[in-house]
Parts: C-alpha cells; structure tokens; sequence
C-alpha cells in the first residue's frame, strides 16, 4: 500500500490540499535508474522529479539545473552546514543531495514526488520519512551490470571499478526495501514501477 508522507506538524499541514507523497528509487550505478526515469517522466509529466546537487563534473550532455545542479566542494559543504539537504551521501568521491525545501513544497502541494538517489540516501530518506515508498532496482546479473556501465561510455576506469565494488555492496541491501524491481525487460521494469507507484 502506499503510504502518505507523515508531515503532520501544524506548521507544515496544509488541510485544503492532498498530501502529496515520496517515493524513493535505488539501485546501483548502471542498473538503469536514469533511463527508467526519463521514461517514467515523459509518461507521467505530472511526477515531480527532484533534481540533486552534486560536486561531480557533467558529462558531456548534462545540462546544470537539468541534469543535476553542479556545485563545488566547499559550496555543498556550505549548503550542509545550512541545513539546505533533505539527505546527502558521498559516492564514489563525490558529493550527491536533494534539496530539502523543493521536495517539500512539493509534496506539501499534493504531487507525487520522485527522489533517484543511492543507497545511503535513500536510508536516510526512509529513516526521516517512514510513510515514503522505497523502491530498489536490481540488475539481471553482474556480468549485465558491468556492460551496461561500460556500454553507457561515461565513466573513467577507475570510475567503472568504484562503481562496481560498491554495487556489489548495494544490492545487499536490497531486502530492506519495500519493492523489488529487476531490470531486465525494460518495459517490464517500468510497469512494474507503474504499477507500485500508481495501484
Ligand atoms: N544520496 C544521494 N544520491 C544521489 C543523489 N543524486 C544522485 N544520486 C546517486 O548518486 C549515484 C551516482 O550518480 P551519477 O554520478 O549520476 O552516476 P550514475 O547513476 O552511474 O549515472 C547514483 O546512484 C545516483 O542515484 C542525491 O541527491 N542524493
Ligand atoms: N533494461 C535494460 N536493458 C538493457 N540496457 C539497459 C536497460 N536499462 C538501461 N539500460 C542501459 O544501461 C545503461 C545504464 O543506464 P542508466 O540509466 O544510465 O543507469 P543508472 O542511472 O542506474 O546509473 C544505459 O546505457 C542504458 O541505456
């Protein structure tokens, strides 16, 4: 069942509107996570997607405030020392977060709001906000997720071999999550997070 996002405090109620609610996604780097969004996002415009902050460098592509906003070091860390983050991690040496106030306005506002975040992130979220639905997407195999990382061609060596150790970590945690989702049938994966998202 998908639960409301427990925000219950009279500051922040708003009783004339829906409360909106937080669905988080996970998985390791390369499962797919990105490409499962987009399509998500063409299909339901009306999903809010937060866009992160990071101190990595864009990939030829990305645009800033698309992609991601792209900070430096010791402006993230100023934005944590203000309590700007709703979470933040550190992932392969660089920082991710998702903007507090954003996401909240947004779910305050009644929207169905997607955080695609890893698994450090996604703990927190599920730690501040148990009403939040979490979801995990799995790779068919290793051997699958380590070409499709290399077959996206963005990642530096060492950036591939940090990427996969800490998969193999990831998907250990799979379990805690309420969903389970593998990611090999690619429209079967997202009916399947269609299908979690909108019962
Ligand atoms: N905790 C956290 N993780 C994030 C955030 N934004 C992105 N990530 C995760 O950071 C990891 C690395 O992202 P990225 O560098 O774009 O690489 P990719 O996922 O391999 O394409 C992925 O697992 C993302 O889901 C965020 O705001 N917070
Ligand atoms: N179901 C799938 N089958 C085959 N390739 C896929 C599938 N889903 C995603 N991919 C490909 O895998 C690569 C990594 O996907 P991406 O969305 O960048 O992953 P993530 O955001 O989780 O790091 C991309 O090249 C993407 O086109």
């Amino acid at each position: 069942m998908m639960q409301v996002l427990p925000i219950q405090s009279s500051a922040t109620t708003n009783e004339n509107q829906s409360p909106g609610r937080l669905v988080v996604l996970t998985g390791p780097s390369g499962v797919g996570k990105g490409t499962l969004m987009r399509s998500l996002l063409q299909r339901h415009p009306e999903l809010y997607y937060s866009v992160s902050v990071t101190t990595r460098s864009p990939r030829p592509g990305e645009i800033n405030g698309k992609n991601y906003y792209f900070i430096s070091r010791s402006k993230f860390e100023q934005l944590v020392a203000q309590g700007e983050f709703l979470e933040w991690a550190e992932f392969a040496g660089n920082y991710y977060g998702t903007p507090r106030e954003a996401v909240l306005n947004q779910v305050l506002s009644g929207k169905l709001v997607i955080l695609e975040i890893e698994l450090e992130g996604a703990r927190q979220i599920r730690a501040s906000f148990p009403g939040a639905l979490s979801i995990f997407i799995l790779p068919p195999s290793f051997e699958e997720l380590e070409q499709r990382i290399r077959g996206r061609g963005q990642d530096s060596e060492e950036a591939i071999v940090r990427r996969l150790r800490r998969a193999q970590e990831e998907v250990k945690a799979a379990d805690e999550f309420d969903i389970k989702i593998v990611n090999d049938d690619f429209e079967t994966a997202l009916k399947a997070i269609e299908a979690a998202l909108f019962k």
